[in-house]
């Protein structure tokens, strides 16, 4: 399996700390070196330890407060338990990492052999062994909490969409969760509340800091790749709705599922587990999925029928059979961005939330988290949406160049239009020499592909440089609502208005 190109990054940091410093002991200096990369790791995560306590949000629980917790009887069963190993380290280091201040913060670190790493929940499976870094999939739970038809009772009109309190009252007389009988029902969500409070208890802090939230939502926007950093308590995540599902159904969502780009992404354990935590639930034409605004519960795969959305009473768009929708509010702990509306009788497949942040969001969502800082940081990309800064993160591609390498040529055709992760470029003309130079979170190639002209510039990475791209037609069709903004920034546009008069 080839390297990640984290882990390559890191490699070749060493490879030329060791050109550099041509070690005599190389193990005593390998040691020491990673050592040291580590300590700047653990002084990363406790700066965002520090930066969520300022808001209230607990990262790490100790294992005190854990076992506090447990002890005072409300944790709910933990066969599950994760540590908080998918934290993205090496690439929040590679950006952000600062030289250690030995003064600073405090922090105490451990070396990596101590067996009660601070930052590192241990785990401890039936047989002893740690469980740092594997998968728990827990095939044999099966809380099934609620169960029946997404009767919603009450189908909204084109009248309904475009008055908010005509929703609400259908919404409060048949809450799209609550389609079951009414016993079922309020079992249900007390159960679901039971399992939120025990979450919320399992992450109290000991200092008496607020525990997390069940929806974690600090600022309203929150950027999912701070939530890599761990916002959801997973240590006590079991599977909400898992039920093994019969042979039909699971030749049925094969067939629904097999289309959907999100679960090509897992493994087959992971795609074995999301499918049995699935739901299935029957909409009529006409009703209400979801509201805009409202919180995000659910994330819903379209297996039968064609459901359209519908942002500020406009509709915008629909999707068919294969589809997938309702993720947004789930990635960013945002409000719903749209209403979903049945556009004929459909069948849908529902994930809870947990479920959905803990298997899906790191590997189907995977470009998005890893982009989402970057695209916000963007000034000229100010004016796009939550749902079209996913849209663009999906199709973006990256590139590494190293110091002195053309990423563009003057002259040349355009293909591409980029934007800067990290380094540094330099822009030249024949003409003029050097004209610009571009750091993180500038773009280029925007001028060709505008104006339907030849490379204007020649860019060459003066130092090793990151680039997110994107092609053409990506361009064109994610990129519309900037494109006037991009237009009025081109570096080119006074002189080439000059040359036409
Ligand atoms: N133009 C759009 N803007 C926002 N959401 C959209 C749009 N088109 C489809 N959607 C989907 O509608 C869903 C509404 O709930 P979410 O915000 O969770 O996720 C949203 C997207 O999956
Ligand atoms: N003064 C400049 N003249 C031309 N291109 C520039 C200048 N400054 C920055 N650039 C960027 O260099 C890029 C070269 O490829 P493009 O012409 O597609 O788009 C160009 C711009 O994004």
């Amino acid at each position: 399996m080839p390297l990640s190109q984290e882990y390559q990054f890191e490699l070749s940091l060493f490879e030329k700390e060791i050109e550099l410093q041509k070690p005599s002991d190389f193990l005593q200096f390998a040691s020491n070196y990673f050592n040291k990369r580590l300590e700047l790791q653990r002084q990363f995560i406790k700066n965002q330890e520090q930066l969520a306590k300022s808001k209230g949000i607990i990262l790490f629980p100790t294992n005190n407060n854990r076992n506090d917790s447990v002890s005072a009887g409300n944790a709910i069963s933990n066969p599950n338990s994760h540590s908080n190993s998918n934290v993205d380290i090496p690439s929040q280091l590679s950006r952000n990492a600062t030289p250690v201040d030995s003064h600073a913060q405090n922090v105490k670190f451990k070396s990596p052999f101590a067996d009660n790493d601070p930052h590192t929940v241990p785990h401890h499976d039936d047989t002893g062994s740690s469980n740092f870094g594997k998968d728990h999939s827990n095939e044999n739970s099966s809380s099934d909490l609620f169960k029946g038809s997404f009767n919603l009772g009450g189908s909204l009109n084109q009248q309904d969409v475009e008055d908010p309190h005509a929703m609400n009252r259908k919404r409060n007389n048949h809450s799209p969760l609550g389609p079951f009988d009414g016993h079922q029902n309020t079992e249900s969500k007390a159960n679901k509340k039971t399992a939120a409070t025990s979450i919320a208890a399992a992450t109290a802090d000991s200092n008496g800091a607020t525990p997390l939230p069940f929806h974690f939502n600090a600022e309203r926007r929150t950027s999912v790749s701070g939530e890599t950093i761990n916002p959801d308590n997973f240590d006590d995540w079991t599977p909400e709705n898992f039920s093994e599902k019969s042979d039909s159904q699971l030749k049925r969502l094969e067939q629904s599922i097999g289309k959907n780009f999100l679960f090509n992404k897992l493994d087959s354990d992971n795609r074995r587990l999301v499918v049995n935590c699935l739901e299935e639930k029957a909409v009529q034409k006409g009703d209400v999925i979801i509201q805009q605004g409202d919180e995000g519960d659910y994330f819903y795969i379209v297996e039968q029928g064609v459901v359209e959305f519908y942002v500020n009473k406009q509709r915008v768009s629909t999707s068919g059979a294969g589809s997938s929708f309702g993720e947004l509010a789930l990635m960013y702990n945002s409000p719903r961005a749209a209403t979903v509306i049945a556009q004929t009788d459909c069948i849908l497949w529902v994930l809870d939330r947990l479920t959905f942040r803990k298997i899906l969001l790191g590997s189907s969502f995977k470009k998005r988290l890893m982009y989402d800082d970057l695209l916000r940081s963007i000034p000229v990309l100010k004016s796009l949406t939550t749902y079209d800064r996913a849209k663009l993160a999906d199709a973006l591609d990256t590139q590494i160049y190293e110091p002195n390498q053309v990423i563009i040529k003057e002259g040349d055709s355009g293909e591409n239009f980029y934007l800067v992760e990290y380094g540094k470029c330099s822009v030249t003309k024949k003409d003029k020499g050097e004209v610009a130079s571009l750091t993180k979170g500038s773009y280029f190639g925007e001028v060709a592909l505008i104006n339907d002209l030849p490379r204007q510039a020649t860019v060459t990475a003066t130092e090793r440089t990151k680039v997110a791209f994107l092609g053409k037609s990506g361009f064109q069709r994610l990129l519309g609502p900037v494109v006037d903004v991009l237009k009025l920034n081109d570096p080119t546009r006074e002189e080439r208005e000059a040359q036409r008069h």
